[in-house]
């Protein structure tokens, strides 16, 4: 039975999700770090988190056990993706859940900010009714320069439009013409904004490009008295520039709900006059939070019980229709990319895998993670899936290359898979008979039908009388029983090629009788998995 793990605290609606998915038990251990987490990783199958818990490689490190991390809300920045995609785990993240709160609460912030709620009410507190200190600022009729309209992006745009705010924005992936429909100035570059706002507001993801994007140069561009909000991440905005801003009076005011080390109780924006925080509250309504929380609850099950992927920032989706619709060709493929590790066991430099007839127009990218898988799982000593595979044939120089032909050959739908290394190559074809039965079709241009399962023995000879026999005497002295045979040959006499599927194993004293046969130019064992059986990451 699956197993989930809550790193952060999630809300109770999350929680009861959890409690009455069938077939799933779960934990909540929340505030981990260094050993306890690393350990706790390791002992379920999926993991739910928020923005609390920071999963670091070390974390991941000889992890076995994880399949899938879900973060309840947007930014992945917490979870190291390139180490959970080494280790095969999917990361999926609940992007709108929490869309509308963190906008509002971009709004809430900018409108504090301009009218000092926060300092004022301090004051109250203190026994002060202090009417002149805290003269405010309209947003009305004022520009905001809105840096990344993504889905919050776009959701402060609307609700600073109905304040009767101009806007300008920035965002690589977003043509004029649609900023245009929602009354958006679409700039080329931030540069070009910073002159002309009252207001920047930034809802990029935090990355190489967007750390420091405000710092002190863009500071010295902006307009005098200009305020900024971050309800992204923090280090998008240099806190330093800030300072430096708040205290030479350049910037008007600084807003944060978000900080480049979090939790964060000491900073030195904190008390300066002009300034605003939150410590990390975005995301922080019952409304988002359930959301995000069923939802997540739903990827992350979902993924346990039936492999569907959606949401995943580190893999392509994949939806539960198109999973069992190729469900027997990925069987195909992962086998296939077995066989070719077997064949070419001393190394593989290159792979190329055709999908023909009505294997073309479907969504191929699993059937080459599965074929990469079945090539590396042998030599790795670590787990290997469909998350993982492509990344590390990709780290061990193995180019993969693929292609779909449309026109069918003599199969409804093949999969045809050349592979070269170390000066020799090997072309195979696989299909699927029904809708269970792997064959392979063709080894090396020789058309046969063979049983893609077990103990496979594919030797080359010639075509002449008394090569069965010979097999058979050799194997059967030792032991082995041979279960279904295949043979291709050019023509009558000519090179042939041949493929055994035995019962059992095949001893090294009955593979060198078989090599013994001066009409026998090689033959090679590999092991497959038994008829029937998937990969567990397929099950
Ligand atoms: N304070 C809080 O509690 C919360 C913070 N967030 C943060 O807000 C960010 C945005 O969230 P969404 O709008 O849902 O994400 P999104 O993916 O819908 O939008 C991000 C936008 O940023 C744009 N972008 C990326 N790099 C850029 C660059 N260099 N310059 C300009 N634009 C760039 C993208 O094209 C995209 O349109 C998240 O990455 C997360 O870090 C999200 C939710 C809650
Ligand atoms: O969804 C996001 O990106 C957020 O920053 C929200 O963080 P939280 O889930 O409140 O820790």
């Amino acid at each position: 039975m699956p197993s989930v793990l809550v790193l952060d605290p999630l809300s109770d609606e999350g929680l009861a999700l959890l409690e009455a998915a069938e077939g799933v038990t779960y934990e909540v251990r929340t505030g981990l770090s260094g050993d306890a987490l690393k350990k706790s990783l390791n002992e379920f199958d999926g993991a739910i988190c928020r923005s609390g818990v920071k999963i670091t490689p070390e974390s991941l490190e000889g992890n076995t056990r994880l399949k899938a991390i879900v973060r309840a809300g947007v930014g992945t920045d917490n979870i190291d993706k390139k180490a959970a995609t080494r280790a095969g785990i999917v990361v999926m993240n609940t992007p709108a859940g929490n869309t509308v709160s963190t906008a509002e609460q971009t709004i809430a912030l900018l409108l504090a900010m301009s009218r000092n709620v926060a300092p004022a009410y301090q004051s109250l507190i203190e026994g002060r009714w202090d009417r002149k200190k805290f003269m405010g600022t309209q947003v009305s009729g004022k520009t905001l320069g809105i840096v990344g309209l993504g889905r919050i992006g776009m959701a402060v745009a609307t609700r600073a439009k109905a304040l009767e705010m101009n806007l300008i924005g920035y965002d690589p992936f977003m043509s004029a013409e649609h900023a245009d429909k929602f009354g958006i100035e679409l700039v080329e570059n931030v540069a070009d904004m910073l002159p002309r706002l009252d207001y920047l507001t930034v809802h990029t993801p935090l990355t190489d490009e967007t750390r420091g994007l405000i710092g002190p140069e863009q500071v010295a561009a902006l307009k005098p008295g200009a305020r900024l909000v971050n309800c992204a991440r923090g280090g998008i905005y240099d806190e330093a520039a800030l300072v430096e801003g708040l205290k030479s009076g350049k910037l008007g005011g600084v807003a944060l709900d978000v900080f480049p080390e979090e939790p964060c109780t000491e900073n030195p924006l904190f008390g300066m006059d002009g300034v605003v925080c939150t410590p990390h509250l975005g995301a922080s309504t019952e409304e988002a939070q359930n959301q995000v929380a069923v939802e997540a609850v739903e990827l992350l099950t979902a993924y346990l019980m039936t492999g569907a992927i959606r949401c995943a920032v580190n893999v392509a989706a994949l939806d539960p229709k198109t999973l069992a619709a190729l469900k027997g060709y990925i069987d195909v493929a992962h086998r296939l990319g077995r066989l070719c590790e077997g064949l070419l066991p001393s190394g593989i430099e290159s792979c190329r895998l055709t999908y023909r007839g009505e294997l073309a127009d479907k969504e191929t990218k699993i059937l080459a993670s599965a074929f990469a898988a079945g090539l590396l799982e042998r030599a790795m000593g670590e787990e290997v899936n469909l998350i993982n595979a492509e990344s590390l044939l990709t780290e061990r120089g193995i180019q993969l290359v693929t292609e779909s032909c449309s026109t069918q050959g003599a199969f409804r739908a093949s999969m045809s898979v050349e592979v070269a290394g170390g000066g020799k190559s090997h072309t195979l074809i696989g299909t699927l008979l029904g809708q269970d039965m792997p064959r392979l079709v063709s080894i090396d241009g020789y058309r046969l039908e063979a049983f893609l399962d077990g103990t496979m023995l594919v030797f080359t000879h010639k075509d002449v009388p008394g090569i069965i026999g010979a097999i058979g005497i050799a194997l059967g002295e030792g032991g082995v029983n041979i279960a279904q045979m295949a043979v291709g040959r050019d023509k009558p006499g000519g090179d042939a090629i041949g493929v055994l599927n035995v019962d059992g194993d095949i001893s090294d004293s009955a593979l060198s009788a078989v090599r013994a046969h001066k009409a026998i130019s090689s033959a090679t064992v590999v092991q497959l998995p038994a008829a029937g059986t998937l990969p567990h990451w397929l099950g």
